[in-house]
């Protein structure tokens, strides 16, 4: 069975087409810059260069047509007709309450995710056009959606709720959700497998950090507390994103600086985080050479970053009386000798004991990079939310559809 998974952002859309007999991936690539000047497609297919084209793109309409007719090309296709595509599976972000797995999409759970527009204004409208573009496009293909909320569903009251009035919560929803649950449910999984246990038996953290970052308390397989809270500003320090602060900021900043809430969000969510504490960029790569190259602001902004993330570490241990397994994960986690290091080397008392070689090897494989008598084992664990699409949406059209 051929599936086509799409996570399609504001001004994005990427995609990736398995096939499931034995989970290969056919095709993938990328529509940047929807709707501005010059959309830039890349597309690659298994064993051949990326083609990169430039093309005016104006909405995500037009990109799910870009996409089809890149997999049906002639030179750089890999499908005759886009009937060979049986189901398409999207990445939604926010699933509220409603959604605690991945689901057939009908009319029903459409207007469902309308209704979560307001809690995640910049995530979930984009999934919907993709959604509408597919019908439009392929109109006799099963689809599905995928929630980034939905592994986290299973957080007890004590972690999901905030210390707010409780008409809040009944009135609107206000609750923690948390997100990238694709991520930390495939991640967990995977580092299970890797040692050889049962995730039944386990008190995990996975750390997801990439340009959004949260990370995970996870109990016997079920998340337990996520850094992430009704949108996924709340935590730690990200790229842009500011995490954590004390909420008094917001109308202390509006009053002094006279800024409207547009204003101040778009301060908390895309001028904060890395970009504002170094001055430099938004990317762990050049804070890490800025740093190296003795740039104190680019010092300070990793400092930060890596002191976070200690910090959840050790709450999220008291939080779950103990610790098996830390995992880290995505463009971060996954490559940065310098992060992981800076993390783990103050962690001893947790029981942490990192191996200093292991953690600089270089690969795409899950692997173990503590030391073997190490109390927690800490892996690295390559994240893949699009096999995890991938497997639901076959799961679910081969019962369904
Ligand atoms: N070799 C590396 N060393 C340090 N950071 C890296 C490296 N490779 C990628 N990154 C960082 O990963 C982040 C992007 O993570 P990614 O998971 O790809 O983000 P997204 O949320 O867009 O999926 C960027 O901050 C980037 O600098
Ligand atoms: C939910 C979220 O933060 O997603 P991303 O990391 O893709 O921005
Ligand atoms: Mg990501």
């Amino acid at each position: 069975m051929i599936i086509l998974v799409m996570n399609a952002g504001s001004s994005s859309l990427k995609y990736q087409l398995y096939n499931m007999s034995n989970e290969a991936v056919l095709a993938h690539g990328s529509v940047e810059r929807i709707g501005m000047d010059s959309s830039i497609v890349t597309h690659e297919t298994s064993g051949k260069p990326e083609v990169r084209v430039v093309s005016e793109i104006l909405d995500h309409n037009a990109a799910v047509k870009k996409v089809s007719e890149m997999l049906t090309h002639r030179e750089h296709g890999v499908l005759s007709s886009l009937d060979e595509i049986k189901a398409v599976g999207h990445r939604v972000v926010h699933g509220g309450e409603s959604f605690k797995q991945s689901t057939l999409v009908t009319p029903e759970v459409k207007e469902e995710i309308r209704r979560l527009f307001d809690l995640a204004p910049l995530h979930n409208p984009p999934a919907m056009m993709g959604i509408t573009a597919v019908e439009t496009n392929m109109p006799t293909i099963s689809q599905v959606v995928v929630f980034d909320t939905a592994f986290h569903q299973t957080m007890p009251q004590e972690t999901f709720l905030y210390p707010i009035p409780m008409v809040l919560y009944r009135r609107h929803k206000i609750r923690r959700y948390g997100f990238h649950g694709t991520s930390h449910n495939y991640v967990s999984q995977q580092a299970a497998i890797k040692l050889g246990r049962s995730l039944d038996s386990l008190k995990m953290i996975t750390c997801h950090i990439g340009n959004g970052a949260s990370c995970a308390a996870i109990v016997n397989g079920r998340s337990y507390d996520t850094s992430m809270g009704l949108t996924p500003l709340e935590g730690l320090m990200m790229g842009t994103r500011s995490g954590d602060l004390d909420p008094a900021i917001v109308p202390f900043t509006m009053n002094k600086e006279e800024l409207t809430l547009n204003e101040v969000n778009s301060m908390l969510n895309k001028h904060s985080g890395l970009q504002a504490i170094s001055g430099i960029s938004s990317d762990m790569r050049e804070i890490t050479e800025s740093m190296n190259e003795g740039d104190k602001q680019a010092k300070l902004a990793f400092d930060m970053y890596t002191y976070r993330l200690r910090k959840y570490i050790g709450a999220y241990t008291a939080g779950m009386n103990g610790l098996d397994v830390l995992v880290f994960t995505a463009g971060i986690g996954e490559n940065s000798v310098a992060v992981r290091k800076a993390v783990c080397e103050n962690l001893t008392f947790l029981g942490v004991q990192l191996d200093e070689e292991r953690n600089e090897v270089r690969s795409r494989e899950a692997r173990l990079i503590s030391t073997d008598d190490s109390r927690v084992s800490v892996m690295v664990v390559p994240t893949n939310e699009e096999l995890l699409i991938a497997r639901d949406t076959y799961q679910l059209v081969k019962q369904f559809a």
